[in-house]
């Protein structure tokens, strides 16, 4: 099953013995089969927002409405089963192997035992953990980034139309987290869910959203938008500092190489006479050539002056090419060059073989012409978003800097 379309309906929360409502009538759609991500600073109502689409919090007023059903009043727990549920570090139950925490909703919605089985290795696979080698396995004898594929595998069991996420990828070290966030763009390239996911991470959001929603205090939507649109023209100064420095970096996650032109280059294979190449740099007045192997492998990249100290092109493969794939995002590729610092990279693509290159100038000429592009174009299809009692609160403009934490309550009850 693909992904449902949810609507928020002038949705209100008012925890007991709090002055202000945490969630303020908040309408916002969110289109079937996107990923909407969640972001704001702490308290301002994301998982309380998050937590009442699937109704682990009841709202005080308002309607949630799953593909066009009224939710609100149906029983929660079986709305639960119609809506995964991924928190940070998985969840999972301690006591339970992994099979069968992957099998709880699939159990009590009365599948036959071949067929959990049967889809418990499935999920297994998709979250790229080898069934044999987990199923039987428990919580504890997995690492954070295993515990929490296997949460977003228990998740998806019963192939449910909607998934929640509550900052999953808040519990594990950088590097999984940015394993972790190419999987789920893949999953979700392949099973098209509706993905709702609070994060703090405003680099995630870029990353992964369709849409983003950023919020201020009692869920007051400042902006709703695609992240390009969001980074090229953030709706005000809160926006503009919730994103942070570096708005055209953060552009860059979002254009793959292959989206830009590349450079053609003077290429050679080994064995070739270094004057000849050397004259074919003249005609085409570059000043490097790319030494490719007979499946058209990049080799070395020799400039002018070490063409000039050669007879013949040797067959030695350079470890240290900056060579960056042609589906790495411009930010990769930037990386590569910094790292390298040539001002300019090898793309390969499929089987490693040469595409191009890119330089410096292209990328920033990317960035300008994605930052004007998202300027100008209008979002297609763009969701509403709006808190119906303070109309004003997604236009008009709020003071600088992003609003002051509210202080901590350790007093939460009603959950
Ligand atoms: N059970 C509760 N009882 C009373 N107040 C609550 C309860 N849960 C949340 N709140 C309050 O509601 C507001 C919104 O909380 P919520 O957890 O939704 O924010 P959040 O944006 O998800 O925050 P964080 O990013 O810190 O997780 C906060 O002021 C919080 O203190």
């Amino acid at each position: 099953m693909t992904g449902a379309s949810i609507l928020l309906d002038k949705v209100t929360k008012r925890y007991p013995g709090q002055s202000r409502a945490a969630v303020d009538g908040l309408t916002m759609e969110i289109p079937a089969g996107k990923i909407v991500m969640l972001v704001g600073p702490s308290g301002c109502g994301k998982t309380t927002t998050l937590k009442m689409i699937n109704r682990l919090i009841e709202p005080t007023e308002g309607r949630i409405v799953l593909d066009g059903d009224d939710v609100t009043g149906i029983n929660g727990d079986s709305l639960r089963r119609r809506i995964g549920y991924v928190i940070q570090a998985g969840g999972l139950f301690p006591h339970m192997s992994v099979a069968a925490n992957i099998a709880i909703v699939p159990k009590m919605l009365g599948w036959s035992r071949d067929r959990i089985a049967a889809r418990v290795d499935e999920l297994l696979e998709l979250v790229s953990l080898d069934p044999v080698q987990y199923r039987d396995r428990y919580p504890r004898e997995l690492s954070g980034g295993q515990q929490q594929r296997v949460g977003v595998a228990r998740a998806l069991a019963a192939d449910p139309p909607v998934l929640l996420m509550d900052e999953p990828f808040g519990a594990v070290d950088p590097i999984t987290r940015v394993r972790l966030q190419d999987e789920l763009i893949s999953i979700q390239h392949e099973l098209q869910k509706t993905i709702v996911c609070v994060t703090h991470d405003f680099d995630e959001a870029v990353k992964l959203g369709d849409w983003i929603a950023i919020f201020t205090e009692g869920a007051q939507l400042v902006q709703y938008d695609t992240p390009e649109r969001i980074l090229a023209e953030p709706a005000n100064e809160f926006v503009e500092n919730f994103i942070g420095s570096g708005a055209g970096l953060k552009q860059l996650t979002l254009t793959r190489v292959n989206e830009v032109d590349l450079q053609s280059a003077v290429t050679a294979e080994p064995g070739t006479l270094a004057s000849d190449v050397l004259s074919r740099l003249d005609e085409r007045g570059h000043d490097h050539a790319v030494i490719l192997d007979s499946r058209n492998r990049p080799l070395q990249w020799l400039s002018r002056r070490q063409l000039s100290r050669l007879e013949r092109i040797g067959a030695d493969r350079d470890a240290r090419l900056p060579l960056v794939g042609e589906r790495a995002s411009l930010n990769d590729a930037l990386d590569i060059m910094l790292v390298s610092s040539v001002g300019a990279a090898l793309v390969t693509g499929g089987r490693d073989s040469f595409r191009g290159v890119i330089d410096v100038e292209t990328i920033m000429d990317a960035i300008s012409k994605a930052h004007e592009h998202a300027r100008t174009s209008h979002a297609h299809g763009k969701p509403v978003g709006i808190n119906t009692n303070s109309m004003d609160a997604i236009t008009a403009p709020r003071p600088a800097g992003p609003e002051p934490l509210p202080p901590e309550d350790g007093s939460r009850d009603g959950e």
